[in-house]
C-alpha cells in the first residue's frame, strides 16, 4: 500500500510521501526533469450513505489522510509514486510509446501460453513486491510498541494483491471488547465495485509485467457464464484439478496445491484489532459446485445472463448499494436477477461465480488467495468494459455523493497508492492500456420481438403458399391449353392425311 521509502518514522510524522527519483534527495517526484511535483492530497469529503455510522473511527476514511496528506502529482504520461514510471498504456523512457496488453480467454491460449501464465502467477507468489510494503497495524499502533518501529512488512507481489482486497473489506475495529462493525466494504456493494476491482487487476498486471520484463503481458479471463456445474478451468494445466485424496483440496499435480493462503485469522483481526500481515497459513480450499446446503450456487451463470445484464441502462441507482434495482453495477456484481431486479435471495453473475467455487474463493476476506479470483474478475471487468462501450455514459452516471463510504466518484480507492479515484477507472479499457478479445453472446429476444418475428414468418408462409398455388393453377391451365391445341393440330393433320390418302387411292384405281 505505501512505498518503502515513505514508511519511516520521519516520513509518517511528516505526512508527506514524495520520494525522490533515482535517490537524489533534491529530485522529489522527478521535479528536476519536469516529471512531477509534491502536492496536497485531494481526499473526498462529500457525504457518504447511511450504511456507515462510525465516522472518525476508521483509518480508511478520507483515504489516505490517516497516513499521508502529500503525494507526487505527475505530469503528462508520467506516473507512479515518484513519477518514475508511465501511465497505463504508455512505455519508453519518455512515456510516449503506446503499449496495449491484450486479455484473452484462458481456454483459447496455447499449451505453451497456459504454462507460461501458470508459471508467472507462481513466480509472483514468490517474488517480493519491489516498491510497496503493507501495514500490519492500524494507525494508532503504527509506530510499534516502542513508538519508534513502524509496523510495515515486505510481501510478495501476489500476496500484496490478496492483502489489498482483505484491507478493503475488513471490518471497522471499534475497541477491545466491542464488536467490530461489518457494515462497511470499500470495494463491494457499491458503484466502486467495478472501478476498484479494475484498478486492483491493473496493479497486479503491471507488477507482473515488471517482473516478467514484458509490457505486453495481459491477464487472461475465465468466461464463467457457461452454465452447468463443471469448472472448466479446474484442470492441472490451468488452475488446478480436484484432489483425489483430500476433500476440498487441489490436486498435488497443480502448483497451486502448494500455495498457502494469507489473511485467514479473521477472528483475531476483528477481536484484537490487528491487521492481516504477510504470514501465510493453510492451503487453498475449493469444491466447485459442491455446496450441498445451497443448491442455488451449485451452477455457474448462463451465457444469456451476460447478455441480459448488458441491457441494463443505468450504471447505478439509489441507494447505490447491494439493494439497488435496475442498476447495471448491482446486476453484474450479482445481487439482482440478470435483468436487473433486486431480489435478496438471488445470487447471480460475479457473486454466483465466487460462491460456486465453494471454499477460499467464496469468502471475501480471503478470496484472492485462490488464483481463479484473477480470471473471474478479468471477465467481470470485460463485461464492465463492454457495458461502457455500448452505453457510452457521461461521468455523471457515477454518483458524486451519498454512495456507501469509499464509493463516491472522487473517493480515493482504499488502499491504493498513489491516490487514485473511482472515476479514473470509469473509462473504456483502451484508455488504460489494455483490451479484451471476447465474443459476446447474442442478446435474447424480448416477447414483443418473438411475436413480431412469428407474425412476419406466418405472413411469409402465406405469401409462399399463395404464390405456389397461383403458379400451379396457371401451369395446369397452360398445359391443358397446349394439349387441346396439340390435339386440334393432330386432328387437322389426320384429316388432311386421310383426304390425301383417299385421293391417291382414287387416282391409283383409275390408273389400274
Ligand atoms: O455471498 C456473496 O454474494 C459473495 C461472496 C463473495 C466472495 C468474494 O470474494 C467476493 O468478492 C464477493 C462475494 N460475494
Amino acid at each position: 500500500q505505501f512505498p518503502r521509502e515513505c514508511v519511516t518514522v520521519r516520513g509518517l510524522q511528516s505526512g508527506e510521501c514524495c520520494p525522490s527519483l533515482r535517490g537524489d534527495p533534491g529530485d522529489i517526484c522527478g521535479s528536476s526533469t519536469g516529471r512531477g511535483q509534491c502536492v496536497q492530497v485531494d481526499a473526498d469529503g462529500r457525504p457518504h450513505g447511511p450504511q456507515y455510522p462510525h465516522d472518525g473511527r476508521d483509518d480508511r476514511e478520507q483515504w489516505p489522510l490517516a497516513f499521508f496528506n502529500r503525494t507526487c502529482q505527475c505530469n503528462g504520461n508520467f506516473s507512479g509514486y515518484n513519477c518514475g514510471r508511465c501511465k497505463h498504456g504508455y512505455g519508453g523512457v519518455n512515456c510516449d510509446r503506446l503499449v496495449v496488453a491484450v486479455r484473452r480467454n484462458i481456454m483459447e491460449l496455447s499449451e505453451d501460453e497456459k504454462r507460461r501464465f501458470v508459471n508467472a502467477l507462481d513466480r509472483a507468489k514468490r517474488t517480493v513486491q519491489p516498491d510497496y510494503v503493507i501495514a500490519s497495524r492500524r494507525y494508532p499502533e503504527i509506530f510499534g510498541p516502542d513508538g519508534n518501529t513502524p509496523q510495515f512488512e515486505n510481501i510478495s507481489i501476489y500476496n500484496f494483491f490478496v492483502w489489498s482486497h482483505y484491507y478493503s473489506v475488513s471490518k471497522t475495529f471499534l475497541g477491545a471488547g466491542q464488536q467490530s462493525f461489518g457494515g462497511v466494504d470499500f470495494s463491494h456493494e457499491g458503484p466502486g465495485f467495478l472501478t476498484w476491482h479494475r484498478y486492483h487487476l491493473l496493479q497486479l498486471e503491471r507488477d507482473m509485467q515488471d517482473m516478467l520484463q514484458d509490457l505486453s503481458f495481459g491477464l487472461p479471463y475465465w468466461n464463467f457464464a457457461i452454465g452447468g456445474n463443471n469448472c472448466d478451468i479446474c484442470t492441472d494445466d490451468l488452475l488446478g484439478a480436484r484432489s483425489n485424496f483430500v476433500a476440498n483440496a487441489l490436486s498435488p499435480n497443480s502448483v497451486f496445491s502448494r500455495w498457502r493462503i494469507l489473511c485467514e485469522s479473521i477472528e483475531d483481526y476483528d477481536t484484537l484489532g490487528t491487521i492481516c500481515n504477510s504470514t501465510e497459513g493453510g492451503p487453498i480450499q475449493r469444491n466447485p459446485g459442491g455446496n450441498v446446503a445451497r443448491p442455488m450456487v451449485q451452477r455457474l451463470p448462463e451465457p444469456q445472463d451476460v447478455s441480459a445484464c448488458l441491457e441494463v441502462g443505468q450504471f447505478d441507482t439509489p441507494p447505490f448499494y447491494s439493494t439497488s434495482s435496475e442498476s447495471f453495477r448491482n446486476t453484474v456484481e450479482g445481487y439482482s436477477t440478470p435483468s436487473g431486479n433486486y431480489d435478496p435471495l438471488v445470487r447471480s453473475l460475479h457473486n454466483l461465480a465466487h460462491l460456486f467455487l465453494n471454499g477460499t474463493g467464496g469468502q471475501t476476506h480471503v478470496s484472492p488467495n485462490d488464483p481463479i479470483f484473477v480470471l473471474l474478475h478479468t471477465f467481470t471487468d470485460a463485461i464492465f468494459d463492454e457495458w461502457l462501450r455500448r452505453h457510452n455514459p457521461d461521468v455523471t452516471a457515477y454518483p458524486l455523493e451519498n454512495a456507501p463510504i469509499g464509493h463516491n466518484r472522487q473517493y480515493n480507492m482504499v488502499p491504493f497508492w498513489p491516490p487514485v479515484t473511482n472515476v479514473e477507472m470509469f473509462v473504456t479499457s483502451d484508455n488504460l492500456g489494455y483490451s479484451y478479445e471476447v465474443k459476446w453472446p447474442g442478446r435474447p429476444y424480448t416477447m414483443t420481438e418473438i411475436i413480431a418475428i412469428a407474425i412476419v414468418a406466418v405472413l411469409v408462409l402465406v405469401a409462399i403458399i399463395f404464390a405456389a398455388t397461383t403458379c400451379a393453377v396457371r401451369a395446369r391451365s397452360y398445359s391443358h391449353g397446349r394439349n387441346e391445341a396439340r390435339q386440334t393440330l393432330l386432328a387437322e393433320h389426320y384429316r388432311r392425311y386421310s383426304e390425301d390418302h383417299e385421293r391417291i387411292q382414287e387416282k391409283t384405281q383409275c390408273v389400274v
